[in-house]
């Protein structure tokens, strides 16, 4: 294993990888230049608010929308169920999804790519059944806060809107934090720059066209961030010349496997469920994500805004779409950056540059503008979406009820507005913070079911569980975050010799066992505490959370048909049974059947990687020629007879095919 850079080869001799420790090395020249980089953020960012406030103002000239308050912050509460998903998978796209998923494909293997896509849709799909009991039980409310205020009193509400600020702070954080670092690998432009920059792009149509604009925005980001997901799949899995088949890119798993192998994974492999890092990333992702859905109320919005009866088909099937996302992206990025053995180092790795890295192997400048884009979109999509969850917090539970009791429509607009811009400024600030301290993306994909983790039981019991009293609920919350937090820390410096820093705290180890605490031991408690101190509550309370402004069309509390609360109440249990089976599904059912696979054969990772539209596209001729089997790979491989490793020379295959040639 050599220890100095210039000694290190790429396995597949590609030159250019030559004695290189990191694929971005500081200092030397981006991918692209820097100007396109400041058009993309600037005139890029400009031309894609341009369209959604234009359509914005075309729907308010020639609809029949209403310009109330109400229509604001709701959406007029009238959002269909194809729109309501393409809003959930718009904002459940964080920068994350793309950079950190492959971020733990590139670490683990293929169980990376599973278990973030699993691990953070099953909070989508169970959110169906909270949205569907906000149109039965609290059909006007405006944020999930008002709900805990209406039930459990002030000091509850004051504990959970810090909660919900800070997931909001969080979440933005993220995203910045992962789109200035690609950012200014691929173009030089300035992360600080970027930090604030990324957040003004969406101000415009946020505060122009409130929650109605963030909607309209979000199936243009969401079109283009499945598009480059299919370009980049077709060229890793299809066409390049480096990878360009299924087969191909297992083959050189197989083979990395050997010069990189994959700590607690079977035989090292990257091909495998049995990976111990993979599960306990799993375990984390999952916390961490439900406390950035269900204390989030921008995802709380979302169901506000939807027709009743699209709120769970929407949920649901906005849950299944996501999924695909970071499972076909991981899996294509952060494999592929592994099967090509690219010097991403740990430290860029960790930054989310594995996708960047890839795009630039495979497109050179094409590849660099394609990802800056779709990470752009999927920036921006998720950006407008926390604005005008904090604008919408600080309007309804903090101005209206402390501050003027009778604010009017037009001033809660007006502090919407002007709450979307300084949040900008804020999380920009938050952002730059981050990065002076050194914070990377993974760190606080992490982190934060630490802190927010405690807060999840107590607000789905709000709105689920009548005897959950406010006692119990603020107790358990308030209780378990520092206790979550004292044990991050206490696991952290136990396995490391009492030293704390940002590499300590970052392991796997310490953020599970925080995580734990946050989300098992505020539900213990909660529950616990409400048989002690229990509280009846009666649903109907709920239904008179008052509206500010009365709009005759969308009236919450006379929707009929298949939006009445009769339909509703034949909607929850169907709703219960399916998020309820998907959830079984995909984190229980899904990952024991792959077990008996222990380590994929190519069938096997075929099968797994291969979507239907690939299958169906890729010319049979690669199938012919690459399945003629070998006694270790069921496939010919070059790299056995020209390249290095000799392990794999003990094999018996000696065949090499034309399509891959030795350097
Ligand atoms: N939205 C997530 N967790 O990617």
């Amino acid at each position: 294993m050599p220890t100095k850079c210039e000694d290190i080869t790429n396995l597949f001799n590609f030159p250019q990888y030559a004695g290189k420790c990191s694929f971005f090395e500081h200092g030397g020249s981006t991918a692209l230049p820097q100007g396109l980089g400041w058009f993309i953020l600037v005139g890029l960012g400009a031309i894609f608010a341009l369209v959604p406030t234009f359509l914005i103002w075309f729907e308010r000239r020639y609809g029949n929308t209403s310009k109330d308050s109400e229509n604001f912050s709701t959406a007029g509460r009238s959002i269909k169920a194809g729109l309501t998903a393409c809003d959930i998978v718009a904002k459940w796209t964080w920068a994350a999804t793309l950079l950190q998923s492959s971020n733990v494909a590139f670490k683990f293997g293929i169980s990376g790519p599973f278990w973030y896509a699993a691990g953070a849709t099953v909070q989508v799909l169970l959110f169906a059944i909270l949205a569907v009991e906000i149109k039965r039980k609290a059909p006007t409310i405006h944020t999930f806060l008002e709900i805990i205020r209406c039930r459990w009193g002030t000091t509850a509400h004051v504990i959970f809107t810090v909660y919900g600020f800070l997931t909001n702070i969080i979440v933005t954080a993220m995203l910045i934090l992962g789109g200035a670092a690609v950012m200014e690998a691929l173009s030089g432009v300035s992360v600080y720059a970027a930090s604030f920059l990324i957040p003004a792009g969406v101000v415009i149509y946020t505060a122009v066209g409130g929650l109605k604009g963030t909607v309209v925005a979000e199936w243009l980001n969401v079109c283009v961030i499945y598009i480059a997901m299919l370009i980049f799949m077709f060229q890793v899995y299809a066409t390049h010349k480096d990878l360009g088949s299924i087969a191909t890119v297992y083959m050189r798993l197989r083979v990395v496997e050997i010069r990189h192998p994959v700590h607690n994974n079977m035989g090292g492999s990257y091909v495998t469920m049995f990976s111990k890092s993979g599960i306990i990333f799993g375990i984390i992702n999952i916390i961490g994500n439900f406390g950035t859905v269900f204390v989030d109320q921008s995802y709380w919005q979302g169901a506000i805004a939807a027709k009743p009866s699209a709120t769970y088909r929407g949920y649901l099937l906005g849950g299944l779409c996501w999924f695909a996302i970071p499972f076909t992206f991981a899996t294509t990025m952060g494999l592929g950056a592994r099967a090509l053995d690219l010097p991403v180092s740990d430290m860029e790795a960790k930054r989310g540059l594995v996708p960047p890295a890839l795009a630039v192997h495979l497109m050179g400048k094409g590849g660099a503008f394609l990802m800056t884009l779709q990470l752009f979109m999927a920036m921006t999509a998720t950006a407008c979406a926390e604005q005008m969850a904090v604008a919408t917090i600080v309007a309804y539970d903090i101005y209206k009820p402390y501050i003027n009791r009778n604010a009017d429509g037009r001033s809660m607009i007006l502090l919407q507005r002007i709450m979307v811009v300084i949040y900008a400024i804020i999380s920009g600030v938050v952002s730059v913070i981050l990065l002076k301290l050194n914070v990377s993306l993974d760190w606080v994909y992490l982190f934060m079911g630490i802190v927010i983790g405690s807060a999840v039981f107590p607000i789905a019991a709000s709105l689920t569980w009548s005897k959950c009293s406010s006692t119990a609920a603020c107790v358990s919350a308030v209780v378990t975050t520092p206790l979550a937090i004292m044990t991050w820390l206490i696991t952290a410096a136990k396995l490391n010799d009492g030293k704390l820093n940002l590499d300590t705290t970052g392991q796997q180890y310490p953020m599970l066992a925080g995580n734990l605490v946050a989300l098992f031991f505020s539900m213990i408690l909660c529950i616990i505490l409400s048989y002690i101190f229990p509280q009846e509550f009666d649903w109907a309370e709920l239904r008179n959370i008052p509206v500010i402004e009365s709009d005759p069309n969308s009236d919450p509390n006379t929707f009929d048909g298949e939006d009445s609360p009769e339909a509703l109440n034949h909607v929850i249990c169907f709703t219960w049974a399916t998020g309820g089976s998907l959830t079984v599904l995909l984190l229980i059912l899904w990952p024991i059947l792959a077990l008996p696979a222990k380590v994929f054969s190519q069938n096997y990772f075929t099968q797994w990687a291969q979507p239907d539209g690939l299958r169906s596209t890729i010319p049979k001729r690669y199938y012919s020629s690459l399945n003629q089997s070998c006694p270790m790979f069921p496939v010919h491989v070059p790299v056995l007879r020209c390249g290095t490793p000799p392990a794999l020379l003990s094999t018996g295959c000696d065949c090499c095919t034309a399509r891959m040639s030795c350097r």
